[in-house]
C-alpha cells in the first residue's frame, strides 16, 4: 500500500518531523533539492542553460539550494525570483544568501527577459498553493512557459497545481518529471494534475515512518506487491467455496451487460454466478456463458409485483452470497419494482451500477434501503443525477463528492472516471492509480462490477473488495495495453486479462 497525502496533510508531517523528532527543516530540504539535482544531471549538459524559478517559500528554498548544488558542480544556472524577497521564509532568505555567497546567478523574476533553456526547474509554488495565481506570478509563468524550455523538471508538484484536487489554479507548468518529497500528493494522481505532473518520482528525505502514523492519512493507492491481498484458492474447495453471485441485469434487447459482468465474475474467481433476467435474455445468455445459472421472470410480472415474481426474487436473494444490481436493466417502469425489492430482500453485499443507480436517482427514497453493505458504482454521469451537481463540478471535486455522499450514507462509493477513486464506508479513501484511457470503452463497466462480485463472492471484506476491485480492472486494461495498444480493446478482453494476473500472484 503506497500512503498518499494532501497538502496539508503533508505539512503536518514535516512540522512533526522538524519539531517532535528534531530533524532541522534545513536537513530535509538539503535532500530534497540533492534528489532534484541528481535528477537534474540525468538531463542536461554543463554547458546547457538552466533556469530555476523559485517563489518566496519553501519549495522555492528547496530551488535555490537545488541551484547551488548544479552551481558548485559546474552547471549553467540562473535563479530567476518571482515574488518579493521581503516576504519569504527563513529557509527561503537563508538558501538566497547561501547561494549568493557561492556565486550562483540571480536575477528578479519581474525584470527577467526569457529566451532559452534547456532546462526548467519549477520551484514557484510547493504544497503552500492555496488561491487563483493572479498578477505577475501568471505573467512570469506565461513568459516561462512560452520558452518552451526542453526538459522541465518540478519541485514537489507542477506549480499552479492544487496538491489536494488536482486542479489548475488558474495556470499551472507542466513538467516532464515531478520529484515529490516523502509522499505522493494528491494533486499529482488526479486529473489534471496527473498530466501535469507526468512522471512521477518520490525522493525519500528522511521523514520517519512514524511522523506518517502520526498525521493518520486516509487516503492510499496500491502497488504490485499488493496483489497478495487476492484471496488464496485452498485445495480442499468445492464452488460452494467460493461464493455464489446473483447478477440482477439485463432487459428486452440489452444481454450484453449481463454477459460481461458475469464472465467477469467467473474469471475473479467466483465459484457460482447466476443472472436474474427477463425472458427474452435467457438464450442468448446461456449461448454465450453456458456456465452461467439463468433464471429468467417475465417484465410484466414484476411490474404488476406478482406473488410469483415476489416469491422467486426473494429466494435468488437468499442464495446469493453477493448481488450485483443494476447492468443493463434499463428504465421501464418495472424496474423501480425489481430494484426496491432487491434492496428490501438483501442481507449480502450489494453492488449496484448503471440503471440500478439511475433509478435510486429518479426515487431518491429508495436511499432509504442503503445499509453499510452497498457498494455503488457511478460514472459522472450516474453521480450527477444521484447528487443533483453537475458533471463538470464533480469533475473537479471527484475525491470530496464520493466521500460526501458515501458518508452521508454510510455506504461504499466507487466513482469512475480516468482517475477512479473510492470513498470507502471506513472512512478510508481509495485514489486508483491503474488502468489508461483503452478502457474508455462500452462495458468496461460491468466488467468492474463483476470483478467487484468476484471478489466480495471470495471473502473479502466490502472496503477492502472495493479498493483491489478497481485497480485489479485497471491492471487488467494497462496489461492489454502492453500487448495490444491503445485503441482496440473490448470489454470482454478485460475480463480475459484477469487471468493473467491471478496467475502472476499464484507464482508469487
Ligand atoms: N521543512 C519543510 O517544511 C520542508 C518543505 N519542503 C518544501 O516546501 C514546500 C512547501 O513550502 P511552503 O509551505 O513555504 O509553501 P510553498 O509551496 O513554497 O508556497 C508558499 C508561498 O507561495 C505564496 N503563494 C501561495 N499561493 C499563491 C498565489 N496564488 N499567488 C502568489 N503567491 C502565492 C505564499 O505567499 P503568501 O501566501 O505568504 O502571500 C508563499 O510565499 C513543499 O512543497 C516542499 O517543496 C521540502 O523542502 C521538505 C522540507
Ligand atoms: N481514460 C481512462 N483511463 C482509465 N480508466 C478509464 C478511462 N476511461 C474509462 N475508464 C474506466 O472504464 C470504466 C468505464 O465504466 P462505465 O462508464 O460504467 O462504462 P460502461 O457503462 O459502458 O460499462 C470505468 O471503470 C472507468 O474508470
Ligand atoms: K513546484
Amino acid at each position: 500500500m503506497r500512503y498518499l497525502v494532501t497538502g496539508e496533510l503533508m505539512k503536518r508531517v514535516d512540522q512533526y518531523t522538524i519539531e517532535q523528532i528534531g530533524i532541522p527543516s534545513l536537513v530535509l530540504m538539503e535532500r530534497a533539492a540533492l534528489a532534484v539535482f541528481k535528477e537534474a544531471v540525468n538531463h542536461v549538459k554543463q554547458t546547457d542553460p538552466v533556469w530555476v524559478l523559485c517563489g518566496s517559500g519553501n519549495n522555492g528554498a528547496d530551488g535555490i539550494a537545488a541551484a547551488r548544488m548544479l552551481h558548485i558542480s559546474g552547471y549553467k544556472v540562473l535563479v530567476i525570483l518571482a515574488g518579493k524577497k521581503e516576504k519569504g521564509s527563513s529557509e527561503y532568505l537563508t538558501q538566497l544568501s547561501i547561494a549568493e555567497k557561492t556565486g550562483v546567478d540571480v536575477v528578479e523574476g519581474f525584470s527577467f527577459k526569457a529566451v532559452e533553456c534547456s532546462l526548467l526547474i519549477d520551484a514557484l509554488f510547493g504544497v503552500g498553493l492555496d488561491r487563483e495565481i493572479l498578477g505577475g506570478h501568471l505573467e512570469i509563468m506565461k513568459s516561462i512557459t512560452g520558452c518552451r524550455p526542453e526538459f522541465t523538471i518540478a519541485v514537489d508538484i507542477p506549480s499552479g497545481i492544487h496538491s489536494d484536487t488536482g486542479q489548475i489554479m488558474g495556470a499551472a507548468i507542466p513538467a516532464d518529471v515531478t520529484v515529490t518529497f516523502g509522499y505522493e500528493k494528491l494533486g499529482t494522481m488526479l486529473y489534471p494534475g496527473k498530466e501535469y505532473s507526468k512522471q512521477v518520482i518520490v525522493a525519500d528525505i528522511g521523514f520517519p515512518p512514524e511522523s506518517i502514523n502520526y498525521v493518520k492519512t486516509e487516503y492510499f493507492t496500491f502497488h504490485k506487491a499488493d496483489t497478495a491481498l487476492i484471496p488464496k484458492r485452498p485445495a480442499y474447495s468445492n464452488k460452494g467455496s467460493f461464493g455464489k453471485v446473483l447478477l440482477v441485469a439485463g432487459s428486452k434487447n440489452m444481454s450484453g451487460a449481463a454477459f460481461l459482468s458475469a464472465l467477469a465474475a467467473y474469471r475473479t474467481g467466483a465459484g457460482l454466478v447466476k443472472i436474474f433476467t427477463v425472458e427474452e435474455n435467457r438464450e442468448i445468455l446461456q449461448t454465450e456463458l453456458p456456465e452461467a445459472v439463468i433464471v429468467s421472470y417475465h417484465s410484466s410480472d414484476a411490474e404488476k409485483k406478482t406473488e410469483n415474481f415476489e416469491q422467486l426474487l426473494i429466494e435468488q436473494c437468499e442464495w446469493a452470497s453477493v448481488i450485483v444490481l443494476g447492468p443493463g436493466l434499463g428504465q421501464a417502469d418495472y424496474v423501480k419494482n425489481l430494484v426496491e425489492s432487491v434492496l428490501a430482500n438483501a442481507y449480502v453485499p450489494v453492488i449496484v451500477d448503471a440503471d440500478g443507480l439511475n433509478t435510486i436517482a429518479s426515487y431518491p427514497e429508495l436511499t432509504g434501503y442503503y445499509t453499510d453493505n452497498i457498494i455503488i458504482t457511478p460514472h459522472l454521469g450516474e453521480m450527477a443525477r444521484l447528487t443533483g451537481s453537475a458533471v463538470e463540478l464533480i469533475k473537479k471535486h471527484l475525491i470530496q463528492t464520493a466521500r460526501e455522499y458515501a458518508d452521508r450514507f454510510g455506504i461504499t462509493c466507487i466513482l469512475k472516471d480516468a482517475v477512479t477513486v473510492a470513498a470507502l464506508n471506513d472512512q478510508r479513501t481509495y485514489v486508483n492509480s491503474s488502468g489508461n484511457s483503452s478502457m474508455a470503452k462500452a462495458g468496461a463497466g460491468d466488467v468492474l462490477t463483476g470483478i467487484l462480485a468476484g471478489l466480495l463472492a471470495m471473502g473479502l471484506e466490502g472496503p477492502d473488495a472495493a479498493a483491489l476491485g478497481v485497480w485489479l480492472h485497471g491492471l487488467a486494461g494497462d496489461m492489454r495495453k502492453k500487448k495490444y495498444g491503445d485503441y482496440s480493446l473490448l470489454a470482454r478482453e478485460l475480463a480475459d486479462e484477469i487471468d493473467i494476473i491471478l496467475k502472476e500472484q499464484m507464482r508469487e
